[in-house]
């Protein structure tokens, strides 16, 4: 029985933190090095893509609801969670940032930027709170057929961390038609290339979410990238989306 104004803790990801935390990081940091992504398959099970889709309809764990359309962002929606996030979300964000932290200080590095990004999510949330960022950036994603995401870039103040990730919830194809994650690299003085990764329900990609190094034939340049949702053609996709600064 459940006790009125008792709070019942969110259930966790134990597998998929273990698979976290399992991965060849080597692996994962060379594909971020070179192509400012990477996709960890099946980081998610279905259970849990179900149970992270299922906090949608839950709207006491969100601070903010977005009609895409109403501020030009394309067509859908999406609610960004609230402090305190959810377990699962904390637990993903918290362990992730600790794996990439490593590669954001490297980019910073090549890219003769001075920032330098702490060990523990939760001393970079630290500074994101002294500059003003205090509110959660954590979100979820829902498309109907006809929506889609419009090329962006998730910054939300001066500090920024320069990775984020994207879940995968719905199965294509079972779930929903189309609605592939986009990705852009606007290189200097060169035309822009495309990569489309068609991801499978419980995948994770981490992205690039800005800025990123590539190392050219007369050293290092910076490229600017951005990430949106081609069309859904039919169904409905959900998808959540980790992102490790806090908004102003
Ligand atoms: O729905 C998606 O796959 C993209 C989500 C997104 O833009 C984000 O999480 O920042
Ligand atoms: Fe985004």
């Amino acid at each position: 029985m459940t006790m009125p104004g008792v709070v019942r803790p969110e259930p966790i990801l134990p597998t998929a933190i273990t698979r976290l935390e399992a991965l060849d990081w080597q692996d994962v940091e060379q594909e971020l090095d070179g192509r400012g992504v990477a996709v960890l398959s099946g980081l998610l099970d279905e259970g849990e893509c179900r149970l992270l889709a299922g906090l949608y309809a839950r709207r006491e764990l969100f601070r903010r609801h977005i009609a895409m359309a109403r501020h030009g962002f394309g067509q859908g929606e999406y609610r960004y969670f609230n402090y305190p996030l959810p377990r699962p979300i904390a637990e993903l964000r918290t362990a992730l940032y600790a794996r990439i932290a490593p590669v954001a200080n490297r980019w910073n590095q090549w890219m003769n930027q001075e920032r330098r990004y702490p060990d523990r999510h939760a001393d970079f949330l630290a500074q994101c709170h002294a500059a003003g960022q205090q509110r959660p950036t954590p979100l979820l994603l829902r498309y109907h057929a006809g929506d889609y995401n419009c090329l962006h870039q998730d910054l939300y103040g001066d500090l920024a961390f320069p990775l984020q990730a994207v879940i995968l919830l719905t199965e294509p194809g079972l779930d929903h038609q189309g609605g592939e994650l986009v990705l852009t690299e606007q290189r200097p003085r060169r035309q822009s290339r495309v990569e489309v990764l068609p991801l499978q329900r419980g995948d994770m990609a981490i992205l690039a979410s800005h800025h990123r190094p590539v190392q050219g034939a007369r050293g290092v340049y910076r490229v600017n990238m951005r990430h949106g949702v081609s069309r859904v053609r039919a169904g409905q996709r959900l998808s959540a989306g980790i992102i490790f600064h806090d908004a102003e």
